[in-house]
């Protein structure tokens, strides 16, 4: 059976000053590609706009090529109710050493408040959270900085980080802000040894 899934691989970006929008991708140091740390597949319905991030544009499977997803879709709309997914983005960590940098799904063609719906299979990952720079990430951190400057950034190490593991057939939702606000990263595990597939599931507008 052939695999639809792709391991992204584009010629280094023209200007090597210019990060990437999203940090998901990373620069291969042998063959001086930027490449997608895992592999992704993009299955997305009729009429669409094309979506586009970090200068990749990914072909859009459709739903009929895949019966099971539209199953694992419609499992996903009965859980979280009014909800309406029309695309989804696959990711394949084939072991530790894959991973998704921090970024944010916040293209625009998710709308300024997307709700998305992670459903995870196989090995057990790390999933992060961390507040953009700039936003703070309660009340109580942005109280008039009564604490000397030494001492927050001591403890702002992780400070405000929220770790979650995502195990095998947990579904986890990102909605509101969580995309304006904050970032989010899968990182590398070495012990991470056995494949992961994540799928998640987003509306574009
Ligand atoms: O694998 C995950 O849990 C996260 C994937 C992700 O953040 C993404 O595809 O944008
Ligand atoms: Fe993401």
């Amino acid at each position: 059976m052939s695999s639809k899934f792709q391991a992204v691989c584009q010629p280094t970006n023209p200007n090597p000053n210019e990060t990437p929008k999203r940090q998901i991708l990373d620069l291969d140091d042998e063959s001086q590609v930027l490449y997608v740390p895992r592999d992704t597949c993009y299955v997305a319905s009729p009429g669409l706009p094309d979506l586009v991030y970090s200068g990749h544009q990914p072909h859009a499977h459709s739903w009929d090529e895949f019966p099971p997803l539209k199953d694992i879709l419609e499992a996903v709309h009965k859980a979280l109710p009014g909800s309406c997914f029309n695309s989804l983005l696959l990711n394949r960590y084939k072991g530790g050493n894959d991973y998704v940098g921090w970024h944010s799904d916040d293209e625009k063609l998710y709308g300024s408040a997307p709700e998305i719906a992670s459903v995870s299979f196989g090995c057990d990952r790390d999933f992060f959270l961390k507040k953009k720079p700039g936003k703070k990430s309660n009340a109580k951190e942005g109280r008039n900085n009564e604490e000397p400057a030494s001492k927050r950034l001591k403890r702002s190490g992780h400070a405000g980080q929220h770790s979650f593991t995502l195990k095998h057939g947990s579904l986890f939702v990102m909605r509101g802000y969580t995309q304006r606000d904050w970032l989010h990263s899968v990182p590398k595990r070495a012990k991470a040894d056995a494949t992961r597939i994540n799928l998640t599931f987003r509306r574009i507008v």
